[in-house]
């Protein structure tokens, strides 16, 4: 279904990615393995979901990706070329949507291309900014402010606002896990379906077993500290994704080997 690309490189390419935090304690300092040998490859239009414990280094590998923190072995590869910092093609989200209050919706979602290329580039990418809010069901809230928007309207805002420079890859970390659980199914639903018309390429870390296998193509699943991925699993359920699909016993196959995975067989807990 994911046809590599012609030159043959992946959208996005990890290889034995470690990540070594120095931490300074009490005069002394120790090490903090947080991501050990971290290999992956992302196809064009992909979306991999990556779980794991609390603490077993998601947002590592995350922030590693967008070039926020440096890796201190191996290599990142965005289109065949290695990633040494931040970079334009890669959007961010995070579990808040931190848009900025006393700007309208559609002025926080051009923020990014006001603060990289201006005010003029802004004003011209006012229509793509409109066709993102008109796809995300908020067109009629394009001059109010983020206080008159729910929540999940408001994370809508942000998704409209990582999507308007057009990136190549996306990298959510925890976008819906401040909503509350009905309001979380249903931006799944959308982000899904936003995803597939723009067919982006995206990463997303999540505690919800049941979202990483709702949205991905692929879920990585970690170890606890240090992080490695232990299993790729391929998520084989039709796209577009429904919500009555998470009643199916193939969706609940999937949740099931993942829970077990992370859990060891366990019972209860959707969540880690
Ligand atoms: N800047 C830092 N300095 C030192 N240690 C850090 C730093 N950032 C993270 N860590 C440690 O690295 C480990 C992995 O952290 P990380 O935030 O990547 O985990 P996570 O899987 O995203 O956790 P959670 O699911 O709870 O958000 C943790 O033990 C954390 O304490």
């Amino acid at each position: 279904m994911h046809a590599p690309r012609p030159d043959g490189a992946p959208i996005l390419r990890l290889t034995n990615v470690n990540k070594h935090y120095r931490r300074a304690r009490q005069g002394q300092s120790d090490i903090i393995h947080a991501a050990k040998d971290v290999s992956f490859d992302l196809e064009r239009g992909q979306l991999a979901s990556l779980v794991g414990a609390s603490g077993c280094g998601k947002s590592t590998v995350l922030k590693m990706i967008a070039g926020l923190i440096p890796a201190t072995g191996g290599e990142i590869q965005l289109k065949g070329d290695k990633l040494t910092g931040p970079n334009e093609q890669i959007g961010i989200m995070f579990q808040q949507p931190t848009l900025l209050p006393w700007r309208s919706v559609l002025e926080n979602v051009l923020l990014p291309i006001e603060i990289r290329e201006g005010r003029g580039a802004a004003k011209a990418a006012r229509d793509r900014a409109m066709q993102l809010l008109q796809m995300a069901g908020l067109a009629e809230f394009a001059h109010a402010v983020p206080g008159e928007l729910s929540g999940g309207m408001a994370q809508r805002a942000a998704i409209c606002r990582m999507l308007v420079t057009q990136p190549e890859l996306l990298l959510l970390d925890e976008p819906f896990g401040a909503l509350d659980e009905f309001t979380r199914e249903q931006m799944n639903v959308e982000f899904e379906r936003i995803c597939r018309s723009r067919e982006a390429t995206a990463i997303i870390v999540t505690h919800s077993i049941q979202e990483a296998v709702f949205l991905a193509d692929a879920v990585f699943v970690m170890s606890p500290r240090p992080g490695r991925i232990v299993k790729r699993i391929e998520i084989d359920l039709p796209r577009p994704r429904t919500s009555d699909m998470i009643t199916s016993t193939r969706f609940n196959e999937y949740v099931r080997e993942i829970h077990d995975l992370l859990f060891g067989g366990e019972k209860e807990a959707a969540h880690v």
